[in-house]
């Protein structure tokens, strides 16, 4: 088949979270299962600047249509692997920044002329280098836009573009939405402006644009697809996705086991497999050498890495102050967001500097140790469409505490429910749930001969991507 991925992150080039990953696994499998693909990616500085992009090659020059005025912009191209292109949809006043989406403090205020401009960018490209996909897949709301901008395209000059659009929502709490006088940059037609289009309380949204228009839409783990058509998950757009509840599924994200593999993980210091545990015990030690702490500690170590946001639970693990105060047990956690949340946290690391520590910054390798290095993390989300990192503890023999939501209680078994199946712990996503789930895994810590049997089935946990991007291939085929 001839895909076309479009996205606003794509590991190793640009991530600020799971889309990156996610995206970069799915294209990288489709492309090795012999699929033609392309992936079309804002050329931000980091790719453009990125070493496996100094072979690309300006192969369009764009002029895009943005209201009543045209922008100019260019498409460069390279092949990082076999079957598979990357397309930079470059303009460096839009692009040519040191982050994707805004700085710490505030988003940009361009973001939706940005992705307009994106969206469009992708439409001309796919029209002059006259791609024709069986299939256009665009990701959150960034993509949004992109099957009415197709399909309007396509009427205009009487052509096909692509026999099929899917959207997928990563995460329905980002919506893409902006005052309604930017619409008109679109050149989409009036009526669209209305209830029955991208209009959402006034505003413009992208994300129900995406929902709406797409012929297929997905989400990332068969419970989120249930959680968004409800008033506690939907984030206002749950009566948008029920109205498509027909067309919409969930598809479980896998894991990029080239990258998440502590067999051949080349970013922690030592490797390991289930049957040899030892080179775990070295990532521990260097994780609490790391961490500031003694490297020899022999109680728990409870990891967590994840962007600090309101989604992620942070707070609810700061309500439990008490329990790292009172237990002899550290805390690694990697994270960068909310400033709030992260002074909450450095709060924590000053009241109790010989159990906690704090790296507030984008770490891949350290990312990397604290899930080698822990006995446990951390996931006290509040919603998780799917979450990565409860599958990549598991694959690296660290067992999850994930609170009973989304994809965390698709892809983590409770022990407690199944204890002849069990690969971590759920719990409730409130102060009670997170406490219940901390006390249980200090009791299993002291049960050694649990730890290791719990610890041996999650590394045995099948998360590979083949099985999703067979799902995928079914759905662009229209086989489900
Ligand atoms: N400070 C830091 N340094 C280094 N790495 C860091 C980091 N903070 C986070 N990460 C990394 O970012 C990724 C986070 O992925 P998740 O899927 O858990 O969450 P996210 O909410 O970003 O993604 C959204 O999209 C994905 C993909 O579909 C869904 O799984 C998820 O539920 C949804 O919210 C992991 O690879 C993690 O290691």
């Amino acid at each position: 088949m001839k895909i076309v991925q479009v996205a606003s992150e794509l590991f190793p080039y640009v991530k600020t979270g799971g889309l990156a990953d996610a995206v970069s696994a799915l294209a990288g499998t489709l492309a090795e299962r012999g699929h033609e693909v392309s992936v079309f990616l804002p050329g931000y500085r980091a790719a453009v600047d990125h070493p496996l992009a100094a072979g690309a090659q300006r192969t369009l020059g764009l002029r895009i249509e943005m209201g009543d005025t045209f922008m100019t912009g260019e498409v460069r191209s390279f092949s990082p692997a076999p079957n598979l292109t990357l397309h930079l949809v470059c303009r460096e006043e839009f692009f040519d920044r040191r982050n994707p989406y805004g700085t710490p403090e505030r988003d940009y205020e361009d973001n939706h002329h940005r992705f307009i401009f994106f969206c469009k960018g992708v439409v001309e490209a796919m029209r002059f280098m006259e791609l024709r996909a069986d299939v256009i897949h665009g990701h959150d709301w960034q993509c949004g836009l992109l099957p009415l901008l197709l399909r309007h395209t396509e009427q205009r000059y009487g052509i096909t573009l692509a026999m099929k659009t899917v959207f997928t929502i990563h995460n329905i709490a980002f919506q893409g939405v902006f005052p309604m006088r930017s619409f008109y940059r679109t050149n989409l037609p009036d009526e669209l402006m209305g209830i029955d289009g991208v209009e959402f309380y006034g505003q413009m949204s992208m994300m129900k644009s995406g929902i709406l228009f797409s012929d297929r839409v997905t989400t990332v783990s068969p419970r989120y697809a249930r959680e968004i058509q409800t008033a506690e998950f939907g984030c206002g757009l749950d009566g948008v996705v029920m109205t498509r509840a027909d067309d919409i599924v969930g598809l479980i994200n896998g894991i990029d086991t080239d990258v998440w593999n502590p067999a051949t993980d080349t970013l922690i210091p030592a490797n390991y497999t289930v049957d040899n545990l030892t080179g775990k015990a070295g990532c521990r030690a260097d994780l609490l050498k790391r961490s500031g702490f003694d490297p020899k500690f022999a109680g728990p170590v409870f990891g967590m890495v994840c962007r600090l946001t309101e989604q992620k639970g942070v707070d609810l693990v700061l309500a439990n102050a008490e329990f790292f105060k009172k237990n002899d047990v550290r805390f690694i956690v990697l994270g960068s967001g909310d400033k709030e949340l992260e002074a909450g946290l450095r709060e924590l690391v000053a009241a109790i500097p010989s159990r906690v520590s704090l790296s507030a910054r984008l770490d891949e390798g350290m990312s990397h140790l604290i899930e080698a290095g822990s006995d446990f993390f951390l996931m006290p989300s509040r919603f998780e469409p799917c979450g990565l990192n409860q599958m990549y503890s598991q694959a690296y023999g660290t067992i999850p505490l994930v609170t009973r939501v989304g994809g965390l209680a698709d892809t983590v078994i409770d022990l407690d429910h199944n204890p002849h199946a069990g690969t971590g712990v759920l719990f409730h996503p409130s102060e009670e749930g997170v406490k219940a789930g901390l006390d249980r895994a200090l009791t299993l810590f002291a049960d050694k001969t649990s730890m290791a049997v719990v610890q041996a089935r999650g590394m045995h946990s099948d998360f590979g991507w083949d099985k999703t991007a067979q799902a995928y291939e079914d759905l662009y085929g229209d086989a489900i």
